[in-house]
């Protein structure tokens, strides 16, 4: 799926469709759209009424005419038309224009590591039909790394961890290349609903998805997180509105059973690795990247793992874009090697 950095510097946009965000980088203007991956429609018309934070805050608030929807599931685009609707609100008339005056316009989009066939084409398809000419699909892994600064073009070990909504994605590389990568389908949502699933068995608390994040950011701080916090959500016998303290430790407990999928495919990676590209990452450490990369206890859980440095991305959730923004503006050298050189 990788092409030539050549290719890719005539492109004029980046796109990163993920399951929870797009985000769209323009050449020489840089990232102009990072918004949730969400459309609010009217059934009975078909009109779109919101998109991006707009629509994701009317999630599970809706009367019935409105229904929330997510073109792009599991790194697939899996509602052409919509997310064609989306990007195109997304990017606003401005854009819009801009895009039409440029009879060769070319994007380059990242998928995740290992997409079939059918993902690949529909991500083709829903940029043609926005009106690139031509599309550029790149390794999310590849886009990543480069986005975290890490010098994956040269002969060294670079060992990526991108844990996204839907799935994360483990990888190393070495001379602009993937050496050995793995996918689980363990994200931010997976954790999500271990957090849903513990205050509905140990709280018989009815939760909202959206209401976990403040959850997430109390748990976050580190030294500083209070024994318990309140949540509030609806009670499971009566229906009725109902605040709960939850003990944080033992939500830390209850999110860290499906974080171990996420060690077995680093461990997995480091088992298919050559020694001495495993020996440079006992230096260099692993790079959490991904809006999950902020997910609590990710980072102490694989450091304690690995016993191998971890480093969060700056802007986790941004980097793949901001990789593939880099590639497209030609910021990213190619190592020359001379085939004569003694
Ligand atoms: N501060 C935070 N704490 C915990 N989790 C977070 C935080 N910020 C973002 N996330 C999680 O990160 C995930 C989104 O990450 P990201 O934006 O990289 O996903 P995506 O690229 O849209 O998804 P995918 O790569 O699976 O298609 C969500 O599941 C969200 O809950």
């Amino acid at each position: 799926m990788t092409i030539s950095l050549a290719q890719l510097r005539r492109c004029s946009i980046a796109v990163d469709l993920g399951a929870s965000r797009t985000r769209v980088y323009v050449k020489n203007q840089g990232l102009v759209v990072d918004e949730p991956t969400v459309a609010a429609v009217n059934v009975r018309t078909g009109a779109l009424l919101a998109v991006g934070a707009q629509a994701a805050v009317m999630d599970g608030r809706t009367p019935d005419y409105i229904r929330v929807v997510r073109p792009v599931s599991g790194g697939t685009v899996v509602d052409i038309d919509m997310a064609q609707r989306l990007l195109r609100h997304l990017v606003g008339d401005k854009l819009r224009r801009a895009w039409r005056r440029l009879p060769t316009m070319r994007a380059a989009v990242c998928l995740p590591y290992g997409s079939q066939p059918l993902s690949q084409r529909a991500a083709v398809e829903t940029l043609s039909g926005m009106g690139a000419r031509r599309v550029e699909l790149v390794d999310t892994l590849v886009a990543t790394a480069v986005g975290c600064g890490l010098p994956v073009e040269q002969p060294e070990a670079t060992m990526i961890v991108v844990c996204g909504a839907g799935t994360t994605q483990v990888a190393v590389l070495s001379l602009g290349s993937i050496v050995a990568a793995e996918t689980v389908a363990v994200g931010g949502d997976a954790i999500d609903h271990a957090v849903i699933q513990h205050l509905r068995l140990h709280h018989e608390l009815m939760m909202p998805g959206q209401a976990v994040h403040p959850l997430h950011l109390v748990l976050a701080g580190g030294g500083a997180t209070p024994g318990s916090t309140e949540v509030h959500g609806r009670d499971i016998v009566s229906g009725l509105a109902r605040s709960v303290q939850v003990d944080t430790e033992r939500v830390r407990n209850a999110i860290t059973t499906p974080l171990t999928a996420i060690l077995d495919a680093i461990g997995a990676v480091l088992r298919r690795c050559p020694p001495d590209l495993v020996a440079d990452l006992g230096e260099r450490g692993i790079m959490l990247a991904g809006g999950g990369a902020l997910i609590p206890g990710l980072e102490p859980m694989i450091h304690q793992a690995t016993t191998m440095p971890v480093h969060i991305a700056d802007r986790p959730g941004t980097c793949p874009v901001r990789g593939l923004g880099a590639m497209i503006e030609g910021k990213v050298e190619p190592l020359h090697l001379d085939p004569m050189a003694p």
